[in-house]
């Protein structure tokens, strides 16, 4: 096998990223690389915008599923690569196309060298939001072919090429998306006393959630509220009707999660209260934590350890957030940071992660596996 054609298949993923349920040309592609390799031991389901594939197992005792997410991110790529994103506003800045093409290099191994264990490549939409896992976990497809143990990675940025980092437990936080609308009065820029303006109301919110962790979570326990995003007014010279603010709250434990929503609303109200407003929170997604198993984590730490071309870093939890949490409440696995030594991070305009870890991700899964797939 040719391992240098995936970053190949990587490139052409990475002209065409599409948003959440929407990956209808990357499941085509998917589909027309998958067909072509050889059926015997292949069978193809498709579900909504992702794609199951079972390689069926000489003797198989049990199934290993390998997911890959697929969706892109609403970003406008700057990184002059001849095979940037031909999606205007849209790019795989979040390594998605790396996941997919290391997925299609393991399934192109097994599907030409069965193991004993059958094997299950989930190609998942949606991880950025609304969130694909939940449901895919929920469907018909997944009932029958529930995997009983499975492993997912996600690039690093920070991490050199050639190493892996993972730590057993938590690896990734508890995620929910905030989204609240504020409904004022507005009117001319000179009269602000006959309006409710939302442009001072949303500023205010915003200097007021930075207190929640500040001030109402245990210093010892870990959260984030990020406002990523602000609309509010249409003019200058116009006080602002409404104004929306958008973001996401990261919590290492749900007990968190839910106090710093608590708050959220208290605050919200306060906000209400004091501008003569209307609000409306909505909670948008939420996921899970990634909470890696602690057996298999360690087996596969030493199984890495031992590998030459692998380095393995042990690493600390981040307060990213990863809907294969869902998958990994059900299932025993793991998931780990693939080193990609990008100067630029995950979702970034210029993320670019080196396609050498592409090979290194490869060659190191498929061993794994076929250590693992021996009944
Ligand atoms: C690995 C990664 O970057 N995942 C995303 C998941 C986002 C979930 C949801 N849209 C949210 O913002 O809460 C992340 O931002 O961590």
């Amino acid at each position: 096998m040719d391992i240098s054609q995936f970053a190949a298949l990587r490139r052409e993923l990475h002209k065409i990223p599409e948003l959440g349920f929407q990956e209808v040309k990357t499941q085509a592609f998917l589909l027309r690389y998958i067909e072509s390799l050889p059926q015997e031991h292949l069978e193809i389901k498709t579900w909504k915008t992702g794609i199951f594939v079972k390689v069926k197992g000489k003797k198989p005792t049990k199934t290993i599923g390998y997911r890959a997410d697929i969706d892109g991110l609403p970003i406008t790529e700057e990184t002059e690569y001849e095979f940037s994103s031909t999606h205007e506003g849209l790019m795989h800045a979040c390594g998605h196309d790396f996941h997919m093409s290391i997925g299609l290099g393991i399934l192109t191994h097994f599907a030409n060298h069965p193991i004993d264990d059958n094997l299950l490549f989930i190609f998942q939409p949606a991880e950025e939001g609304p969130g694909g896992a939940q449901p895919m976990l929920e469907s018909e497809i997944m009932k029958e072919w529930k995997p009983d143990q499975i492993v997912a990675l996600h690039i690093a940025p920070e991490y050199p090429v050639g190493s892996i980092a993972v730590k057993e437990g938590i690896l990734f936080a508890n995620t929910s998306e905030l989204f609240i609308d504020l409904k004022g009065k507005g009117g001319h820029a000179a009269y602000p006393h006959n309006t409710n303006d939302m442009v001072v109301a949303a500023c205010q919110l915003v200097s007021q959630l930075q207190t929640i962790v500040a001030r109402n979570v245990d210093p010892l326990d870990s959260a984030v509220i990020t406002v990523g995003k602000i609309t509010a007014g249409t003019v200058q010279n116009i006080i602002a009707e409404r104004a929306r603010i958008e973001g996401t709250i990261r919590t290492l434990s749900p007990e968190s999660m839910a106090r710093v929503k608590e708050r959220i609303e208290a605050i919200v109200k306060g906000v209400e209260v004091g501008y003569q407003c209307e609000t409306v929170i909505d909670y948008g997604c939420m996921y899970h934590q990634v909470y890696n198993n602690h057996d298999m984590t360690k087996e596969f730490m030493t199984f890495a350890r031992a590998q030459e071309e692998v380095e393995v870093i042990e690493c600390q939890k981040a307060m990213t957030g990863e809907d294969f949490g869902y998958m990994l409440k059900e299932i025993p696995g793991f998931m780990f940071w693939l080193g990609v030594n990008s100067p630029y991070g995950l979702h970034h305009s210029k993320l670019q992660p080196d396609e050498k870890a592409i090979e290194v991700a490869i060659s190191l899964i498929t061993r794994y596996f076929e250590m693992k797939g021996i009944a």
